[in-house]
């Protein structure tokens, strides 16, 4: 993730939120800006805008537009500093559930009877030692007793540890993608390390033609942030097949309502939370 990813929030009156929301649609240059719109207190009528700008042109054009309407602006960086810093070598392998995450210095440690990932962090997020990465692995392990998953998409592939995992155990498609140049490049080789048949993509959202022409997807991962699952809920739907899951994590437990909420709302049913620590991993699945 960029270090200068920010949030741009917009409170106001449901009228007033809504016409921030058509002119943010109408704007052709900001066509691939992610948002999500929602009722945050229905007793004082006040509605929220959360839109996620990937350049400083989306920043620049969505304060421009929310400026022309009577809605309080305001930017918050997102943080993603921390997430970062658990990317550092030299970690103990990570057992979760079939998977075992092993880094280069621990090459002569693998088990036997584990599905083995080598994984170089780098500069991306994703060695295995955090809370959601592993919550991520152990509800695909808990799926895989049961079901089998033929296209894989993994939003925010930081290492490509999850899809990796899905073209190690047998899924046809595993595509990755990520807002992050240097962590696609990562994925990629992390591909290449694991002889695993996933393929990553620098993207910004998943209405990028190289993420939808393998759609739909039987499963879908996306472990980023609060905020963007909520956002992206209706893109994650529409990229997944009738039936087909989503693993959600990056949030919080205290935000597992809100984001479970946007996406029952949309027809999706809650299976199964996995906790680890603060963190929380959500399997949903698509009924409707
Ligand atoms: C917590 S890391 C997850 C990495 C890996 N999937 C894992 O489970 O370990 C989140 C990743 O999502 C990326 N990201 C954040 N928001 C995104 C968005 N809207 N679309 C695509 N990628 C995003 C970040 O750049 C970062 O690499």
């Amino acid at each position: 993730m960029s270090e200068s990813a920010v949030q741009i929030i917009a409170r106001g009156p449901r009228e007033n939120a809504e016409a921030a929301a058509a002119a943010i649609d109408a704007d052709p240059t900001l066509e691939g800006a992610t948002y999500s719109i929602l009722e945050e207190d229905e007793d004082r009528n006040i509605w929220r805008i959360d839109a996620f700008p990937t350049t400083a042109e989306e920043v620049e054009g969505l304060k421009a537009t929310l400026a022309d309407y009577p809605v309080t602006v305001t930017v918050e960086k997102l943080a993603d500093a921390d997430w970062l810093a658990m990317s550092l070598s030299g970690l103990p392998p990570v057992r979760a559930g079939r998977f075992f995450v092993y880094g280069a210095h621990d090459e002569g440690r693998v088990p036997p009877n584990a599905v083995n990932l080598k994984i170089d962090a780098g500069a991306a997020f994703g060695t295995g030692h955090h809370g959601t990465t592993v919550g991520c692995l152990e509800a695909f392990d808990d799926l895989l007793k049961r079901e089998r998953f033929e296209r894989v998409l993994d939003v925010g592939c930081g290492t490509g540890v999850l899809a990796i995992a899905a073209a190690r155990t047998g899924s046809r498609i595993a595509v990755g993608t990520d807002i992050d140049a240097p962590s696609v490049r990562i994925a990629n080789e992390n591909a290449a390390l694991n002889q695993a048949h996933a393929s990553f993509v620098h993207a910004s959202g998943l209405n990028d033609q190289r993420v939808r022409r393998h759609g739909p997807y039987d499963l879908v991962f996306a472990n980023i942030l609060a905020p963007p699952l909520v956002a992206l809920s209706q893109d994650i739907k529409m990229a997944l097949s009738l039936g087909g899951v989503a693993i959600l994590s990056g949030l919080l437990r205290t935000q597992e309502r809100r984001v479970t909420a946007a996406y029952t709302s949309r027809g999706f049913r809650l299976e199964k939370r996995i906790h680890h620590d603060a963190w929380s991993a959500l399997v949903l699945r698509r009924m409707g």
